[in-house]
């Protein structure tokens, strides 16, 4: 890969943008060999390892057909190629609750995979109060993604869920980091095959009898 120079403490600069503004939205933000890991788990994967995404809990096919498109593939420790992007975030995870006192418990994520004309529309990834979903992320896997290839992800006010915040390409190594229950966003339809690795982290609040929507 030319030109990948990893940006510097991305940690450091995670923290302190979720700690001023709840996002944050990174170019070059993961280490190369991360990276590398993940697009030779792509190329080892076939259509057949990728399904339809649900929402939430609906099992209305027809329905989360008119919300979202993407395929997609859980991550698992198991896989060590996997695995690398599993234990990265396992760092992330222990700084942020070292930094921030988040008290972040588990991260789980999978694979997407936007064929052209695929898309998600505007939603929350969590409902106060009714999720332990707490902090989003999305990785770009896309090298080369030109601006005619689409695919954005556009990000709206947490106060004004119509006014249009920021556009993100899904180029390479892009990484961003927002509240999973403040920030709506939608993906505009992709022109070209788009991947990415959409994840959460979550805290744990079992005790309360919580029963999460399921993968
Ligand atoms: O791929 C993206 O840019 C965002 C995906 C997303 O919003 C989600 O999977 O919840
Ligand atoms: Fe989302």
């Amino acid at each position: 890969m030319l030109a990948y120079q990893l940006s510097e403490a991305p940690f450091d600069t995670i923290a302190h943008d979720l700690r001023s503004h709840g996002i944050c939205i990174l170019p070059k933000a993961l280490p190369l060999d991360v990276l590398e890991a993940l697009q030779a788990r792509l190329a080892q994967l076939s259509q057949h390892d990728f399904n339809e995404a649900g929402i939430g809990r609906s099992s209305d096919h027809e329905k989360n057909r008119t919300i979202r498109r993407d395929k997609i593939h859980w991550l698992d420790d198991s896989d060590p190629l996997e695995a690398k992007l599993l234990a990265h975030m396992q760092e992330m995870q222990d700084f942020l609750n070292r930094r921030l006192f988040m008290g972040l418990f588990s991260y789980e994520c999978h694979f997407a995979h936007y064929q052209v004309g695929d898309f998600y529309k505007k939603h929350l990834d969590a409902f106060k109060g009714r999720t332990n979903r707490v902090l989003t992320t999305v990785l770009y896997l896309n090298p080369d993604w030109q601006a005619e290839d689409g695919g954005e992800l556009v990000i709206y006010a947490p106060d004004d869920h119509e006014r249009e915040l920021m556009r993100v390409k899904p180029e390479f190594g892009t990484f961003v980091t927002f509240l999973s229950d403040e920030y709506p966003h939608e993906v505009l339809p992709a022109k070209q095959s788009r991947f990415s690795v959409a994840g959460w982290f979550r805290v744990n609040d079992s005790i309360n009898g919580h029963i999460d929507p399921p993968r």
